[in-house]
C-alpha cells in the first residue's frame, strides 16, 4: 500500500462518518459540498470533515483510493457512500438515515 493509502485508511478508521469536501462545514467552497452539509444537518450525526482543497495529497489520493473522480465524498465505516447526487437520493429515499445510524453501532 502506498503511504497516502495508509494515511487515508488511518483517517477512515478514526472517523466512522467522514466527509471529504471543498471548504469547511461552516463555509463550503462548492455548491455540491454545501448541499451535502445541508443534508447532514437534518440528522443527529457526528461527522468529521476534511477540506481537500487544503490537502492536495488527499485530493488525488482519495480519487484513486475510491476510484471516484469528484468531491464531496461521504464515507461511512470506511466505505464510500457517494457524492452529492447519491447522498441526495439516499436522503430522499430514507436510506441515508439507516446508513448513518449504522455508523454508530
Ligand atoms: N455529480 C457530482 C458533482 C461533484 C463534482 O462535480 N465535483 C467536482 C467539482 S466541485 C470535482 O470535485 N472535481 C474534481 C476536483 O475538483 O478535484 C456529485 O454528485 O457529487
Amino acid at each position: 500500500m502506498s503511504d497516502i493509502n495508509t494515511i487515508i485508511k488511518t483517517e477512515l478508521d478514526a472517523h466512522p462518518v467522514k466527509l471529504f469536501m471543498k471548504g469547511i462545514p461552516s463555509a463550503p467552497q462548492c455548491g455540491f459540498s454545501q448541499t451535502v452539509i445541508q443534508i447532514l444537518s437534518f440528522y443527529d450525526v457526528e461527522y468529521s470533515a476534511m477540506n481537500i482543497l487544503e490537502n492536495p495529497d488527499f485530493r488525488q489520493g482519495l480519487k484513486d483510493y475510491f476510484e471516484w473522480p469528484t468531491f464531496p465524498q461521504l464515507v461511512v465505516k470506511g466505505e464510500l457512500v457517494g457524492g452529492c447526487d447519491i447522498i441526495m437520493e439516499l436522503h430522499e429515499s430514507g436510506e441515508l438515515k439507516e446508513l448513518l445510524e449504522s455508523a454508530t453501532k
